[in-house]
């Protein structure tokens, strides 16, 4: 299948070269083959032998015998030499076990560039060799039962034929064959287990929860160990990343866009694989219709004139035969969860102005168009929400732009429902529901950084929401419950809608209508850019996903997402929002925080001393700090006189910190400073033991972000654990920032800037002062506005120093200019007191090799950092 040379083509390659010209080079290709042996698979030997001998340019041969030898090399021999360097692409068997070593890793990478200048000169001389080529190809594609380094090395080296001519001619048709090769890989890992599992868990509320629980299901291999050892998915995982790493070298190299635009042909037929793949049409792969598909794009590529920016319009077509033909041969509940559709996620990345838009748009527009079927357009709507929501790399304004077009359309739906009569039946609306989930799933993750422009804002306070969620067909009650919460909770924190969530689930009614269309659970079950699994090649998502932490932004990521954008994994609402402010003056309102204590009866009346403090009179907070004695020394009573960068002091009215207790003797001399127990005050009585319930529960997050932060360095999930921080030393400590001083010397007094020490703090903040401020990298200082209900997490000291740079320390400070005295509790975990932090290795890889900062023992640091931090 797919393009074939045209004729013109090859006349005009043929031209310009003598038989014996061609012959010549021939001769040399051979003979450099023949000059490393490696280059020569066993069985090929014999075979090797007896063409060299032919060719053997020092014989002595009659003008006849070489114009006999050319034709016979044409005609006979040059199908096998190729076949001779194509079985070359992979190393022999004997060779697999040790082609991870730098040695032979080194080795193959100078043979696939043998290779590579051996075919492009075959190819350069006789033109028909590029078509034999791509017959051989095909032919010795690896098999699904090969093992991962011979398919790795296969693929690399068909890729790297992707250059030049070679490349127009049948880089795309590589491209398309090693796609298919990873659908069919995609479609053997088996999910089952993974989705079992997962199967009855909330959307927003997976995998960090289950570290902890199950320790098996992420063992110590991170979540490689999800596949149970699954071959197929270590062998896509590792076809994946030489296919991003293509991708990328293409872009730099300016091929991308080229490919496209000279061979829109060739690039049909990848873009139309990559779209089947991504559909994970089970069915059809294997199905019947592939002729009737391939006339399509022939007819398509004969179609079209060559125009920079058609390959969308291509895509377009293809992708809705795709569709059309998916839905009619798979039915729902074929449908699976796949991987590859990455590709086009990490294609759109590269230049998101020009693919991510004309992508979204795409999509978009196979939605709202009435061209294709109900199911097609439910897909296409399910895809534009999920790519939106997780292709951070696409501008807030995209975003609206595609909102925009949404809204409208569901706008322009719920007029049609005129009849005020008719009793709605969910299943005859699927089309409704889905796009209003796709809404509302992009503005959870999306909505704050529109928020943060005004003019986007602007724009999103215009769209009619509440029109649309109100309306008598009721999408608040069809859609998928979790996100209907998590868009309700943060569109009212933005003020963007506003409706109290209380009445939507009340009746058990509400699983029957989600449930009433679509077959079985379609709009819970369809999110195909929801987390990526796979380990190896996670690097590159990752790397997309650091294009969010907009280092010059005007304004923070809100943590869940930032989590989420490191982590590829979904958002842990539920998690965060339970861990709450132990003085929040609104505690009745806060069922979350109920909950936590739910079961806990000690706790529980804790709530009736809690309301004795008014938290707005200084008095009675001062009375109550003042009562109570939780340092173990002395020394850190004191109020602190710092910054030296700054000459700004640290907050005037510092409160008791409570640190790890240190038992006489535990570190020798180092922890000499630190040792003691904390003292707790008689009042309030509950005191203690509230505390230490939020020291627990912020160590355990801790210790969750931290084995996040390690995997998506690509290290194990548990390299924080044992001797770095498996006993974790923390602080809490209470800080109080009065307002009883002179106006003028306000800005003066609070915390100068300075970064934390270890490795994580977790801010808690009055919810409705805001005062603590961080620098970005152009220097500005931005607010980090108090969000009810989150932390501020600041990356500390010991975390530049152990990823050797990649994860810098938060510069902050604290200027309370408002009238209002001001608490915060900030949580500082850090590494087990004794451990010895260096950057460890694969941070030293990725970082150009050399160990950017000293080995620096955390004891020490502390001990230091604070000593001069405190006036003593
Ligand atoms: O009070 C705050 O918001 C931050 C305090 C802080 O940065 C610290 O104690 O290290
Ligand atoms: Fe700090």
């Amino acid at each position: 299948m797919g393009a074939e040379l045209r004729r013109d083509d090859m006349e005009v390659a043929y031209e310009g070269f003598s038989d014996s010209w061609r012959f010549e080079m021939i001769a040399r290709v051979l003979q450099s083959v023949r000059m490393d042996p490696f280059l020569v698979d066993l069985r090929d030997k014999e075979q090797y032998d007896f063409i060299v001998d032919i060719v053997d340019p020092t014989k002595k041969r009659s003008l006849d015998d070489e114009a006999l030898l050319v034709a016979a090399v044409a005609d006979q021999f040059l199908r096998e030499s190729l076949q001779m360097l194509v079985n070359n692409f992979a190393p022999p068997g004997p060779l697999i076990p040790f082609i991870e070593q730098d040695r032979w890793l080194r080795r193959k990478k100078e043979i696939h560039s043998q290779l590579h200048e051996s075919l492009k000169l075959i190819s350069e001389t006789v033109p028909l060799a590029t078509r034999i080529l791509k017959d051989i190809i095909d032919k010795s594609m690896p098999k699904l039962y090969d093992n991962k380094a011979k398919m790795v090395s296969f693929v690399e080296c068909m890729l790297g034929l992707d250059t030049d001519r070679m490349g127009d001619l049948i880089g795309a048709l590589l491209l398309a064959k090693i796609v298919d090769l990873l659908t069919e890989l995609d479609v053997n890992i088996t999910w089952e287990d993974i989705l079992q599992e997962e199967h009855n868990k909330g959307i927003f509320d997976m995998e960090l929860e289950d570290l902890d629980e199950d320790e098996d299901i992420l063992g110590h291999e991170g979540t490689m160990a999800l596949f149970g050892g699954n071959a197929c998915a270590e062998k896509l995982d590792g076809l994946m990343v030489v296919m991003c790493e293509h991708l990328k070298s293409c872009q730099e190299r300016g091929r991308l866009l080229q490919v496209r635009t000279i061979c829109p042909k060739l690039c049909n037929e990848f873009f139309a694989r990559l779209i089947r793949s991504c559909l994970g049409i089970r069915g059809y792969y294997y199905g019947t219709d592939l002729d009737g598909c391939t006339a399509t794009w022939r007819f398509i590529a004969q179609n079209y004139s060559v125009e920079a920016g058609m390959e969308f319009e291509n895509l377009k077509i293809i992708f809705r035969t795709s569709v059309l033909k998916l839905f009619r041969c798979c039915p729902f509940c074929d449908f699976f969860h796949c991987n590859l559709q990455f590709i086009m996620f990490y294609a759109c990345s590269l230049d998101p102005e020009i693919y991510g838009l004309q992508f979204a748009l795409f999509l978009t527009d196979l939605f709202t168009k009435k061209d294709d079927d109900v199911i097609s357009r439910m897909s296409a709507v399910s895809y534009v929400g999920s790519f939106l929501s997780r292709a951070r790399f696409i501008s807030a304004s995209i975003v609206v732009t595609i909102l925009k077009k949404l809204v409208d359309w569901c706008v322009a739906y719920c007029d049609l429902q005129k009849d005020e009569n008719t009793v709605i039946k969910p299943v005859n609306h699927q089309l409704f529901y889905a796009s209003c989930q796709a809404v509302m799933y992009i503005l959870c993750f999306r909505l704050r950084s529109i928020m943060d422009r005004p003019k986007l804002k602007n724009d999103i306070s215009e769209m009619s929401f509440g029109y649309i969620l109100t309306h008598k067909l009721q999408p608040l009650k069809v859609c998928l419950p979790a996100i209907v919460n998590e868009f309700l909770r943060q569109a009212k924190a933005a003020g963007l809608y506003n409706s109290s969530p209380k009445w939507i689930f009340e009746d058990a009614v509400e699983s029957d209508l989600s449930k009433a269309f679509g077959g079985i659970n379609r709009l819970d079950m369809f999110f195909p850019f929801d987390p990526y699994m796979l380990k190896e090649s996670d690097r590159f998502v990752y790397l997309i996903s650091m294009l969010v932490l907009d280092s010059t932004s005007s304004s923070i990521p809100l943590f869940d997402y930032f989590l989420h954008a490191y982590l590829y994994m979904r958002p842990n609402f539920k998690f965060w929002s339970k861990v709450k402010t132990t003085y929040s003056d609104n505690y009745d309102d806060d069922d979350e925080l109920r909950d936590l204590d739910d079961d806990d009866d000690e706790l529980g009346d804790v709530d009736a001393d809690h309301v004795e403090i008014d938290i707005n009179s200084d008095d009675d907070l001062e009375y109550s700090l003042n009562k109570m004695s939780i340092t173990p020394h002395r020394t850190f009573y004191h109020p602190m006189t710092l910054n030296n960068a700054t000459g700004l002091s640290m907050p005037a009215k510092i409160r008791p910190s409570c640190y790890t207790p240190i038992k006489p003797g535990k570190y020798g001399d180092l922890g000499k400073p630190m040792e003691g127990s904390n003292l707790w005050p008689e009042y309030p009585s509950k005191f203690e033991g509230l505390l230490e319930n939020y020291v627990n529960q912020c160590r355990d997050l801790s210790r969750k972000i931290m084995r996040g932060i390690a995997l998506a360095l690509g290290g194990k999930v548990d390299a924080f654990e044992g001797k770095t921080a498996g006993d974790p030393f923390w602080v809490l400590r209470l800080i109080g920032y009065p307002v009883d001083i002179p106006e003028e010397q306000r800005t003066d007094t609070g915390c100068g800037a300075h970064t934390d020490y270890g490795f994580l703090t977790l801010v808690n903040q009055d919810d409705d002062i805001c005062a603590l401020e961080v620098q970005n990298q152009c220097g500005e200082w931005i607010h980090a506005k108090p969000i009810p209900g989150t932390f501020v997490c600041n990356i500390g000291d010991m975390l530049k120093v152990w990823s050797n740079g990649i994860y810098l320390p938060t510069l902050h400070r604290v200027v309370n200019n408002s009238p209002r005295y001001r608490v915060s509790v900030a949580f500082f975990y850090e590494s087990n007191f004794d451990a010895a932090i260096e950057p460890v290795d694969f941070c030293r890889a990725k970082t150009g090799g050399v160990a950017k900062y000293d080995k620096v023992v955390y004891g020490k640091h502390l001990v230091q950092k604070v000593q001069t931090n405190f006036v003593m």
